[in-house]
C-alpha cells in the first residue's frame, strides 16, 4: 500500500479524476459513507447521537456525506459548521443542500462556545474539519473547536486525517484532534504513521473511495505488510540442504563486548540462515565460543580488537561466506576504524554495516558509492545522525525524505531504524515498516536485526528484499513478544519468536 504526503495525495485524486474519470462528487460520495461504513464493525450507530463536525474544504464535504450514512445507519445526527460557507466548493455545497433536505440539522457556527452543548452530548463525533489542506497552524475558534472535542467522552472518528495534523510530518499544527479511529481515504498519509501523528490517528482504517491501485502504481513510498513480505520469503522444499540456505560471517565482538556479537549470531540462527559463523578477536573468541553450539566461532588476530592488520586475513576467510556482517560490539578504536574501511572496501558480496561499524564509517568518512560490494547500512537516528551531519531532530523530521535521499545518493539500501523504521532502497523508492512497538527499545534488539537481515541475504534475497523482511518479521516477532509482555521481554525472547513470526507470515498466504 502507499505512503503520501500532501502533494502525492492531491496528485493522486486528480489522476482518479482525470485519467479515470471519476468526477470529485463521486469521490467524496465514496469518502463519506466509507467513514460510516467502516465504522460499523467498531461501533453501533443505532440510536446514537451523532456530531458531524464540519469546515468549508472538501473534508467538511465528506461529512455532509457521512451525516446521510450515519442517519442511515440508525444514528441521530447534527452538523456543525464552522467557516464561511461560501467558501464551500460545489460539491460539498451540493452535498450540504441533500442533507438539509433530507431534514438532516445544520449549525453554522462562528464560536466554538456554540457548538459545546451538542459536542458533550454526543456519543459519536466526525472529525470532518480540515483534511489535507491543512494551510498554517491552527488558531483563534477552530483551535478551540479541536480542543472542545479532545476534551469530550464520545467516540472521535476522523475523516482522513485527524483536524490540525500536518499530513507531511505527522505534528500537530498548534493542535490536533486526538481520534479514536481515523479512516483514511484514497490514501494513507504520512502524517498517520510518523510520531506523533500516530497517536493522535488512533486506530487507522483505510478506505480507497474507488480509486484503482494502478493509479498509484508509480508511487514511491510504501508501507510495509504482510502480502508484501510472503511472496519473497525464501520457500524452502523437501530437498534443501543447509548449503542451499546461505553461508553468513559476522564480524564483530571485541573483548568485553562479547555479548553483540552473540545476539546477531542468534538473529541470524533463528531467521533461519543455513550457516553463521562469527569471526571476532583473539580475546573474545574463547568467551563466545561454546554459547550456541550451532554457530561457529573463530578468531582473527590476539588482540583485544579488529586491526588493520587483520583485513587481509579477514579477507580472505571472508570469501567462504555469501554475506558478511560488520559492527556489533567492535568498538571505535581507530585501528578498527581502519579495519571496516579495508573490509568495506574490497569486499565484493553483500555487506551489512551496523553499529560501531557505522561509526567507523562515519569517522574514515568511507565512500560508499566507490566500494565493489552491496551495502546495507543499519543506523538509529544517532548513528544516522553521525553519517549525515544532520541533527537527529532534523532526521525526525523527515524520517522517509532523509532515508530516501541518502540511499538514493549513495546507492545502497539504508534502514533507519525507530518507529516506523524507515527502508532507502538505492532507487530512491522507499519502504515503511508496521511492525514492532516500544518494547524493543532495549539494548541488542538492533545486533539481533543485523543477524536477522543477514540470514535472509544468506538465503539468496535481494539487499533490498533481505531489509524489508528482516525489518518486518524482526518487528513482527517483537509484537508477539509483547502480547504477553508489552515491556520487558527480553532480546532472547524475540529471537525465540522469530520462526513463529516467520511461519505467521507464510501459513496465511493460503
Ligand atoms: N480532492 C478530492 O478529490 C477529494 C478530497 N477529499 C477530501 O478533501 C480533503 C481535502 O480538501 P481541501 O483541499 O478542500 O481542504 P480541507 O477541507 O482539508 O481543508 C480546507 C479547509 O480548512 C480550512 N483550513 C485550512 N488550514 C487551516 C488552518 N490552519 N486553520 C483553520 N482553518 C484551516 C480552510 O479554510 C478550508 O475551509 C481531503 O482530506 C479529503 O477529506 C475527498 O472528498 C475525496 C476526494
Ligand atoms: N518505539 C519503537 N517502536 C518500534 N520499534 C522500535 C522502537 N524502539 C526501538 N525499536 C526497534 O528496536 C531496534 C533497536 O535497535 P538499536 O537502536 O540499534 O538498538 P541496539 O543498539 O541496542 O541494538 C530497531 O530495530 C528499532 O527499529
Ligand atoms: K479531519
Amino acid at each position: 500500500m502507499i505512503l503520501t504526503s500532501t502533494a502525492e495525495s492531491r496528485l493522486l485524486d486528480k489522476i482518479a479524476m482525470t485519467e479515470y474519470g471519476l468526477p470529485e462528487a463521486v469521490l467524496m460520495e465514496n469518502a463519506g459513507r466509507a467513514v460510516v461504513s467502516r465504522m460499523r464493525e467498531f461501533t453501533d450507530w443505532e440510536g446514537a447521537f451523532t456530531v458531524i463536525v464540519c469546515g468549508t474544504g472538501n473534508n467538511g464535504g465528506d461529512g455532509f456525506v457521512s451525516a446521510r450514512y450515519a442517519r442511515g445507519a440508525g444514528a441521530r445526527v447534527l452538523v456543525i459548521l464552522m467557516g464561511d460557507p461560501s467558501h464551500m466548493g460545489e460539491s460539498a455545497k451540493m452535498y450540504r443542500k441533500t442533507a438539509e433536505k433530507m431534514g438532516i440539522p445544520v449549525i453554522e457556527v462562528m464560536e466554538a462556545e456554540e457548538a459545546v452543548p451538542y459536542l458533550y452530548d454526543a456519543d459519536i463525533i466526525i472529525d470532518s474539519l480540515i483534511g489535507t489542506g491543512l494551510a498554517s497552524k491552527v488558531k483563534g475558534e477552530k483551535a478551540a473547536l479541536i480542543d472542545i472535542i479532545n476534551d469530550t467522552d464520545a467516540l472521535v472518528v476522523s475523516t482522513d486525517i485527524p483536524s490540525g495534523l500536518v499530513t507531511d510530518t505527522g505534528r500537530p499544527a498548534g493542535t490536533a484532534v486526538n481520534a479514536d479511529f481515523t479512516v483514511a481515504l484514497g490514501s494513507v498519509k504520512r502524517g498517520h504513521v510518523l510520531y506523533p501523528g500516530s497517536e493522535h490517528t488512533g486506530r487507522l482504517l483505510f478506505s480507497p473511495i474507488g480509486i484503482p491501485e494502478e493509479a498509484s502504481e508509480d508511487f514511491p513510498v510504501r508501507l510495509l505488510f504482510r502480502e508484501d513480505i510472503a511472496p519473497l520469503l525464501p520457500v524452502r522444499n523437501q530437498i534443501s540442504h543447509k548449503g542451499k540456505n546461505g553461508f553468513l560471517g559476522i564480524f564483530a565482538g571485541s573483548s568485553g563486548m562479547e555479548g553483540a556479537a552473540l545476539l546477531a549470531g542468534q538473529g541470524a540462527l533463528y531467521a533461519g540462515a543455513g550457516k553463521t559463523a562469527i569471526i571476532t578477536t583473539g580475546d573474545a573468541a574463547p568467551i563466545m565460543a561454546g554459547k550456541f553450539p550451532e554457530i561457529m566461532v573463530s578468531s582473527i588476530g590476539n588482540g583485544p580488537h579488529f586491526t588493520e592488520d587483520m583485513a587481509e586475513a579477514a579477507l580472505e576467510k571472508a570469501k567462504a561466506y555469501d554475506v558478511i556482517a560488520i559492527g556489533p560490539g567492535i568498538g571505535r578504536d581507530e585501528e578498527t576504524v581502519k579495519f571496516v574501511k579495508k573490509m568495506v572496501e574490497n569486499f565484493e558480496k553483500t555487506i551489512i554495516l551496523d553499529a560501531d561499524g557505522l561509526y567507523a564509517a562515519a569517522e574514515a568518512k568511507i565512500d560508499f558509492k566507490s566500494c565493489p560490494g552491496r551495502l546495507i547500512l543499519t543506523p538509529h537516528v544517532g548513528e544516522f545522525a553521525r553519517l549525515t551531519g544532520l541533527s537527529a531532530s532534523e532526521i525526525e523530521e523527515k524520517r522517509i525524505d532523509a532515508a530516501s535521499d541518502f540511499s538514493k545518493k549513495n546507492r545502497l539500501v539504508l534502514v533507519l531504524k525507530g518507529a516506523p523504521t524507515v527502508i532507502g532502497l538505492p532507487d530512491g523508492r522507499s519502504y515503511v515498516n508496521t511492525t514492532g512497538n516500544p518494547g524493543m527499545a532495549t539494548g541488542g534488539m538492533g545486533d539481533t536485526l543485523t543477524g536477522v537481515i543477514g540470514a535472509m541475504a544468506a538465503q539468496g534475497m535481494s539487499p533490498s528484499s533481505s531489509a524489508a523482511v528482516g525489518v518486518y518479521l524482526h518487528g513482527l516477532a517483537g509484537d508477539l513478544a509483547a502480547e504477553t509482555t508489552p515491556v520487558g521481554y527480553r532480546v532472547t525472547d524475540l529471537a525465540r519468536l522469530l520462526p513463529k513470526a516467520r511461519a505467521q507470515i507464510t501459513e496465511m498466504d493460503e
